[in-house]
């Protein structure tokens, strides 16, 4: 793959999807937003945070692998976890206990928007589409303050039994309490020792403590629900956040209600404008019994499009039932990237899809299923656009406007991402999936679906790397929606 031919293409991606955003009418986002409080964690702080437990104690800790944070102990032990293997992860607590403590024993560094749909709302609203219509069950005074304040975000509100659109900092509900996640942000290289050992830290990643007070509840508030045509016309729908759905509830509801109640939110959508497309963007879930039941229940026959990373691609395959996927997925070597196709055309069928986009360090791939109305062309520029993106985001840790996110074409294409692609090449012409000429464009066409590959740009010291996997999939999913008005006008 020529890599100043793939600089070529992202310069001519942007500028076509540039040509294309203004034919949006709108874009819908819920459900989740949060505060990041988020820390960038030295060599210094992390040791001196160990040293305040016995470190056998932590050693006992990271072998239970804890699943939740109920104390600062299985805060530690999975902060390590996840620096010893540089994977991210995203872990609950249920409590505020962990947040007092870390208040007094740390403290961070700056607080930020956070939550995919957050995140995506003022991404969206900042690639200046025409209507970004953001929706947060618990959307607090406080956490008002951190969408773009531009009239093109809007939030509905319920006003004498009707439904309105307002800028959020006039929507929120007043005496929610803010929902605070922590980011620890942490650098490849860092030294960790610890209970006699000692590991270097493979990559930059980062581990989040999401706050998951008992009044969350990941639901459409009923009045808006009734008055749903209220925030149309919108052209596509952008849904995250149901990993905050628990599997009981203290009035003896369970999860199937909320996955009840998600449904009907998404089939209300599609009954408004039957061309509205749905994407669907995942986090780390750690419940095993909801990560199965979103995918099974939700995403799979409602939904058009999933995002996902690698990891979220292997842990959405082990409760899937395939195991031996799963875990060559997860195990990155030279056959990851083959595993990692293979695994996101798993998704596509078992959960019949349209789209799976796939985002990794280096490359992103995306399968689609036959007749998409979009040529492979088309959805190319969509993941050029979204990789400029990516660079703006991780060199600049923000996009303020299209100007921004211009920047993101100097960042340079990564020789890693072409080099792992190129492995894959034999694999993909001995499939028959492409010639060897084929390849070069990155277009894949397989018995019962086509993909496309992109090596994409990646910055050597990120600002921050926390939402640049929501920034990608916002941008490709809308560059793609665009595209298909503009073809259509
Ligand atoms: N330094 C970087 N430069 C460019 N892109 C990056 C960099 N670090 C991470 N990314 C991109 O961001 C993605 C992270 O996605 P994900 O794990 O879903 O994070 P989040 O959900 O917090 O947005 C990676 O898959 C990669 O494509
Ligand atoms: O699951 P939660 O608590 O909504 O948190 C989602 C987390 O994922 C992110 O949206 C990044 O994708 C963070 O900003 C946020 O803290
Ligand atoms: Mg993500």
């Amino acid at each position: 793959m020529d890599i100043q031919e793939w600089e070529q293409r992202h310069n001519d991606a942007f500028y076509n999807v540039k040509k294309a955003l203004p034919y949006l009418e709108g874009m819908f986002v819920a459900y989740n937003s949060n505060i990041d409080a988020i820390k960038h964690l030295t060599d210094k702080e992390l040791s001196r945070l160990i040293g305040l437990f016995n470190e056998d104690n932590i050693q006992a800790r990271v072998e239970t692998y804890p699943r939740e944070i109920k104390e600062p102990l299985d805060f530690m032990a999975r902060l390590l976890i996840s620096m010893r293997e540089g994977k991210a992860a995203e872990i609950p607590t249920h409590t505020s206990d962990t947040h007092e403590w870390l208040k007094e024993n740390l403290g961070f560094d700056y607080a930020r928007m956070g939550g995919q749909a957050g995140i995506i709302s003022n991404l969206l609203a900042r690639l200046g589409i025409k209507k970004v219509v953001a929706y947060v069950p618990w959307l607090s005074e406080e956490q008002a303050e951190y969408f773009v304040a531009s009239e093109n975000l809007v939030h509905p509100k319920v006003e004498d039994g009707n439904v309105v659109l307002k800028p959020p900092r006039e929507a929120f509900k007043p005496g929610t309490e803010s929902k605070v996640n922590w980011i620890f942000e942490y650098s490849r290289d860092m030294e960790i020792k610890c209970g006699g050992r000692k590991f270097q830290v493979p990559r930059d990643n980062r581990l989040i403590i999401s706050s998951r007070p008992k009044w969350i509840r990941l639901d459409m508030d009923r009045k808006i629900y009734e008055h749903l045509d209220s925030i149309f016309p919108i052209d596509g729908a952008m849904l995250s956040g149901y990993q905050m759905i628990k599997e009981q509830y203290e009035d003896g509801s369970t999860y199937k209600d909320y996955v009840l109640h998600s449904v009907k939110v998404i089939e209300k959508l599609k009954a408004l404008n039957p061309e509205l497309r749905i994407h669907v963007e995942l986090t780390s879930i750690q419940n095993r019994v909801i990560r199965k039941a979103i995918l099974t229940e939700i995403v799979a026959k409602h939904v058009h499009s999933l995002g996902l990373d690698t990891v979220e691609v292997a842990n959405a395959l082990n409760v899937l039932g395939h195991e031996e996927l799963s875990y060559s997925v997860i195990r990155k070597e030279e056959t990851g990237i083959t595993s990692l196709y293979q695994g996101a055309v798993q998704l596509l069928k078992d959960l019949s899809l349209e789209r799976v986009h796939v985002h990794s360090l280096g490359f992103y791939i995306c399968i689609l299923a036959k007749g998409h109305p979009l040529t492979l062309k088309e959805h190319r520029d969509a993941l050029l656009f979204s990789s400029t993106l990516a660079g703006a985001k991780a060199l600049n840790g923000k996009i303020e406007n299209l100007e921004d996110a211009e920047a993101g074409l100097d960042v340079p294409i990564s020789s890693k991402g072409i080099e792992d692609l190129e492995n894959f090449r034999v694999y993909c012409v001995g499939k028959k999936l492409c010639t060897p000429d084929e390849f070069e464009y990155g277009y894949l066409y397989g018995p019962d679906h086509d993909a496309v590959l992109i090596p994409s740009k990646v910055v050597d010291k990120p600002k921050a790397t926390v939402g640049i996997g929501d920034a990608i999939s916002a941008g490709a999913f809308a560059a793609m929606l665009a595209r298909m008005k503009q073809d259509r006008a």
